[in-house]
């Protein structure tokens, strides 16, 4: 052997060596988690990874090669851990667990990552605890008739939409837009106080701008590089202009309401209060940093402060905030504020992401149901049913001075059973409709709108987790007993920090050994109380909202809105695709898009009782 080579050798081993020491405790978890059939794994597992790596996707990846792997599969990626879990019972000690609270680095993609959805630690405990009070029961039943509101001008333009379209056919695109427009317009009315009656049309482009900048946050979600704006430019210079582009617009958007908001209180609070009006007056214009919401060119200040400085015209409607009970976010921020609680900045990203994250995943949501129920028409036919009785209900019980006055604008031509539709919902509605209840949470289970949730291990801990086979789906309620089962199968492993756990709500929310032969169907029974009565499941199973300590802030929100929404759409149109299920491919994002939506096209019909 030359000198060279018995150098090269030496290079290669030592640095081999220092890997190996670099990675001791991934090895060491690994080993603890799968034994030796772990550690033989890994080579197998990165040539697999390699193999799928497309197009640059480590967690698409993990999810293949969990095809071929028992669950958990854990990876060494570097110096790191990645733990892909699809199971309950794991599901729920990660989600339970303290130190599993943190978000990861690849969520810094996200661009809006200032607010509670990311923040950490200590500053999460607070800012959760400060923010709770704004998704009250009190609050979200004071939303009631904006919900209605905008759910009716939704309907009236989807109506319209129609006299225009050919052979009543609307695409995926052209119905996405329209509900994205109303369900901005209702985060916007009930987060902000702000009317901005995008549902009948939105001439900036803010939704549009929103969407793309979803859609941007999941690709450098999944390709951290494009973090670094440098490398996003060098590497894609048309996207990351675009991603300029939208986040300027969004950013003037939130602050142009923030700033209306704010002069509001100041004019309420001026008397009482005018020590607190200006320092946050000062804090606002010292702040040059105000919107540090991932600008990627990194310069932040200028539009921002011209944005504070002009100002766009939207009408406000008068603001109430003498009420108690009425602690409607931006006021709550205020509020904060006053006490020395938040900053102006912070009230700026939380407003943003907060108005981000409540439009989103809300139309994303309405888009599914909505398809499921296209692809399944007796299902729609039947909540259709369910919708109208409890609405004829409702009319025939109210005082005849009440209908004369409520009905007296609408047109006899706008449709036969006009009365019905133009009744404004109250909570008692919703309760008395327990199969839209079915058919929400069945397209939740199918069509999950968060996908994947990742998280990061902030101290070493230990953890049960499942192993090898998994959960049997227990078939009958009096077997109950056979669950002891499943905890021997669960086994304490010790979990250095620093892992990323990826959790695949949507591959557990369709497995067959939890939900049976029709996991990968459309069957709303799965949430019939005779059902669950018989069939009983880990109550992690299903997790639309996540669970445990970091659950949605907005679920309850979410699903009122979703169900009056629905409501309006279901008892007016009938919705028809070609599409079927089977077919639909994912792209999984942040939250569920589906690949050829541009391909997708709605038949819709105004829906009429001789049907
Ligand atoms: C159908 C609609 C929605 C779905 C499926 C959904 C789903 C989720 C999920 C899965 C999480 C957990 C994320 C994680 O742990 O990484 C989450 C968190 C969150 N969601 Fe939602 N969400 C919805 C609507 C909303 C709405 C309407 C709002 C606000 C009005 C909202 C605000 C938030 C916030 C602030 C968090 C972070 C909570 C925290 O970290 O404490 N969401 N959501």
């Amino acid at each position: 052997m030359s000198m060279f080579n018995y150098y090269m050798l030496t290079a290669c081993t030592l640095l081999c060596l220092l890997i190996f020491y670099v990675q001791r405790e991934c090895w060491f978890f690994i080993w603890k988690l799968r034994g030796w059939r772990g550690i033989m794994e890994q080579p197998i597992l990165w040539l697999l990874l390699f193999i799928n790596l497309e197009p640059n996707n480590v967690m698409l990846a993990v999810k293949r090669c969990r095809k071929y792997f028992k669950s958990p599969v854990a990876v060494i990626v570097g110096t790191r851990i990645l733990l892909y879990i699809d199971d309950p019972d794991t599901m729920e000690a990660v989600l339970t667990a303290p130190e599993c609270l943190n978000k990861t680095f690849l969520q810094n993609g996200f661009f809006a990552n200032k607010g509670l959805l990311h923040a950490k630690d200590e500053e999460w405990k607070i800012r959760r605890k400060q923010l709770n009070p704004t998704f009250s029961h009190k609050i979200l039943l004071s939303f009631f008739n904006t919900f209605d509101a905008v759910g009716q001008e939704m309907q009236l333009q989807l109506s319209e939409m129609l006299l225009q379209a050919k052979a009543h056919k609307i695409s995926f695109e052209a119905l996405e837009d329209l509900i994205s427009r109303a369900v901005l317009e209702v985060s916007c009315l009930t987060t902000m106080d702000t009317a901005t009656h995008f549902t009948r049309s939105d001439t900036k482009g803010i939704t549009k701008a929103y969407r793309t900048l979803m859609e941007i946050s999941a690709l450098r979600t999944i390709k951290p590089w494009l973090q670094i704006d440098n490398i996003f430019r060098w590497l894609n210079e048309e996207i990351y202009k675009k991603c300029k582009r939208c986040n300027k617009l969004v950013e003037k958007f939130v602050i142009d309401m923030v700033q209306r908001k704010l002069d509001e209180w100041y004019a309420k609070t001026q008397m009482s209060n005018r020590e607190t009006k200006i320092n946050i007056v000062k804090e606002l214009k010292n702040s040059n940093n105000i919107a540090g919401i991932n600008n990627p060119d990194g310069n932040n200040s200028n539009d921002v402060t011209d944005a504070l400085v002009g100002g766009m015209n939207y009408s406000i409607p008068l603001v109430n905030v003498d009420s108690e009970h009425k602690r409607i976010f931006i006021y709550q921020l205020f509020h904060l504020a006053e006490m020395g609680e938040l900053t102006l900045e912070e009230i700026v990203n939380e407003t943003q992401s907060m108005v981000m994250v409540s439009f989103e995943t809300v139309s994303t949501s309405i888009m599914n149901v909505l398809l499921c129920l296209a692809i399944n028409r007796e299902y729609q036919n039947e909540l259709r049913n369910e919708i109208r009785q409890v609405l004829s209900n409702v009319s025939t019980q109210e005082p005849q001075h009440q209908h004369q006055q409520r009905t007296k604008h609408i047109s006899p031509a706008d449709n036969d059973n006009a009365d019905d539709f133009h009744l404004p919902l109250v909570m008692e509605n919703l309760q008395q409709m327990p199969y839209l209840d079915m058919i929400i949470n069945e397209s939740l289970r199918l069509l999950t709108t968060v996908p994947m949730n990742i998280r990061n291990v902030s101290k070493d801990i230990q953890l049960h987790i499942a192993q090898g086979k998994k959960q049997q789906r227990i078939p009958d309620i009096d077997k109950l007993h056979d669950s002891q089962n499943v905890i021997k199968n669960k086994r304490i492993v010790w979990i250095p920090k620093n892992t990323l756990i990826a959790m695949d709500t949507f591959s557990m929310q369709r497995d067959q050994s939890i939900w049976g032969p029709y996991a990968e169907k459309f069957y709303p029974k799965h949430f019939s109380k005779e059902y669950q009565e018989c069939h009983a499941r880990h109550t992690f199973a299903f997790i639309p909202f996540s669970k445990g300590l970091r659950t949605c802030i907005g679920s309850r929100y979410s699903i009122y809105v979703l169900k009056i929404f629905l409501i309006k759409l279901i008892s007016r149109f009938d919705f028809d695709t070609s599409t079927c299920l089977e077919n639909l491919e994912f792209v999984e994002g942040i939250s569920l898009k589906l690949r050829q939506s541009k391909n997708i096209e709605f038949h819709i019909c105004p829906y009429t009782q001789q049907k």
